[in-house]
């Protein structure tokens, strides 16, 4: 590709106005101007705050209104539109599907996929006394938690990850749990009490891991997000989506995944994908795991096997 090592251009970044949303979108730029300036490359970026329908119905009940990506599609009619070059999204909020000319131009390194609780008094699941109040509007970290430890009241939490704390306080809930790589990001490890280990919560599909969308006929800046690709995370969230691509799970139903790296050969990376759906009540709680080499045939087979154990009747109890 080119060679012009005299690259200048303004490359403008949309980004929701979420604390977590400005954050993360920091943290890229500022990787992004380093590997500009390693390759000498004269890049400025420049941020656009976008309001999404999402940020708009925050407090309403989201499940109510539904439709996935509400997060992102104003972001995508601007990318389409050369309003923004780059947008970084939370992987787990980014639709499986790309609208035509949009693609994910890098999976960066993840942080840590796994939930995490925040609790009052500052001890894990175990220390949760008999019947505690724990806020979540996941419905998959209801059905693992309630399958885990059915006392516990699972009641329905809104907001971004700072309200959501400030609620913990303010409207007497016994713990909260939150994704530990939004607390990562935003530099409140010390408010993790404690991490839910993967047997017990299974986290969302691309979890703790960003995705970094532009346009497909934008040359230089995929040339620029290339190098900002963790080739071990991309195949593990390819892993994962192509699971919920193959379950096509809307937010109404429990559903998770987490790939790892299990080793490196020279004919490529194992990876092993572990995924799971539930009923809404956590009665009913199915986990598949398996090893392959193809992200997107491994997550087509755990989805397989799911659907041949009985996902299929609890996708179609809930019209997912
Ligand atoms: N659904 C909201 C959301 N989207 C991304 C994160 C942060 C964690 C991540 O990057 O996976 C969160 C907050 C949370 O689930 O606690």
């Amino acid at each position: 590709m080119s060679s012009n090592n005299n690259r200048q251009r303004v490359i403008v970044v949309g980004t929701r106005q979420s604390a977590l949303a400005l954050t993360q979108t920091g943290q890229v730029i500022d990787e992004l101007k380093r590997i500009s300036e390693r390759q000498g490359w004269n890049y400025t970026f420049e941020i656009r705050k976008i309001v999404t329908k999402g940020d708009r119905i925050l407090d309403v009940t989201l499940s109510k209104v539904g439709g996935k990506g509400l997060f992102v599609k104003e972001i995508e009619q601007a990318l389409l539109d050369g309003e923004i070059d780059l947008a970084v999204h939370s992987m787990k909020d980014m639709p499986y599907e790309l609208p035509e000319g949009l693609m994910n131009g890098a999976t960066p390194k993840r942080v840590n996929p796994l939930d995490c609780l925040v609790t009052r008094d500052g001890g894990g699941l175990d220390k949760l006394p008999k019947g505690a109040r724990v806020g979540t509007s996941s419905l998959r970290r209801s059905c693992q938690l309630k399958n885990a430890r059915p006392d516990l009241k699972l009641e329905s939490i809104r907001g971004n990850i700072d309200s959501r704390i400030r609620k913990l306080e303010t409207e007497g809930f016994d713990a909260v749990v939150l994704a530990a790589a939004g607390l990562t990001r935003m530099g409140w490890e010390d408010r993790i009490s404690a991490l839910i280990p993967e047997d017990v919560c299974i986290p969302a599909v691309g979890q703790g891991s960003l995705g970094i969308e532009c346009r497909e006929n934008d040359e230089e800046v995929r040339e620029l997000l290339q190098l900002l690709n963790d080739k071990e995370t991309e195949l593990a969230v390819r892993a994962e989506r192509s699971f919920l691509g193959t379950l096509q799970g809307g937010c109404q139903v429990p559903i998770g995944a987490y790939a790892t790296i299990v080793s490196q050969g020279e004919e490529g990376a194992l990876l092993e994908l572990t995924g799971m759906v539930g009923s809404p009540d956590g009665e009913t709680l199915l986990k598949e795991r398996k090893q392959g080499k193809d992200p997107e045939s491994l997550g087509r087979a755990v989805a397989e096997a799911l659907i041949a154990s009985g996902a299929d009747r609890i996708l179609a109890e809930i019209g997912g």
